[in-house]
């Protein structure tokens, strides 16, 4: 399913620019509606799926892991939207001038990740950049800005970044809440 997925993302940000032009905009709040996309709604469909799954269990464990009930945070609707995004690197001649995506955490609840097998995730721990290396059928599970808000920094939102690299394209695929 994951590899399928990253394959159709592939497929759509390969098309011509003439097919892409009606989703393009310059304005930064324009979400596009998979269902607006016929190639992608199968693969799209079934990955929602498994995510919706996978948040109501992580749900569950991060309110255990803060001492709470099970249901507490579903019961708060934390996490309750979700966007997608998905991601195309293209190669980079220069790989050391460049990043692929600077330093920065992200503004939600978590985030669930992607990656394709040509890596570049990194994430700062103690000062240190280190891989996040991809692993094939694994997620990446981040926290974000909003959970460490609403647990007092119980959880830490994780400063994140991707390397700018000289093999690629790199595809990945996010889903957040
Ligand atoms: O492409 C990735 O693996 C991560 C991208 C990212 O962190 C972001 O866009 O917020
Ligand atoms: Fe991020």
């Amino acid at each position: 399913m994951m590899d399928a997925m990253l394959a159709v993302v592939k497929r759509f940000h390969e098309l011509p620019n003439a097919d892409k032009a009606s989703f393009y905009s310059d304005d930064a709040r324009r979400r596009v509606d998979p269902r607006e996309i016929p190639s992608w709604r199968d693969q799209v469909r079934e990955y929602v799926k498994y995510m919706i799954e996978l948040r109501e269990v992580i749900r569950e464990l991060l309110s255990e892991a803060l001492g709470l009930r099970r249901d507490y945070l579903s019961s708060m609707e934390c996490m309750k939207s979700r966007s997608l995004a998905c991601l195309y690197y293209p190669k980079c001649p220069e790989p050391n001038k460049t990043l692929g995506s600077s330093k920065h955490s992200d503004v939600t609840f978590l985030t669930l990740f992607m990656q394709d097998s040509i890596g570049g995730l990194q994430i700062l721990h103690q000062d240190q950049w280190v891989d996040v290396p991809p692993v094939r059928g694994a997620l990446v599970a981040d926290i974000g800005d909003l959970m460490q808000i609403i647990r007092n920094d119980k959880f830490i939102s994780v400063e994140h970044r991707v390397l700018a690299q000289s093999v690629g394209p790199r595809i990945s695929a996010f889903i957040c809440y």
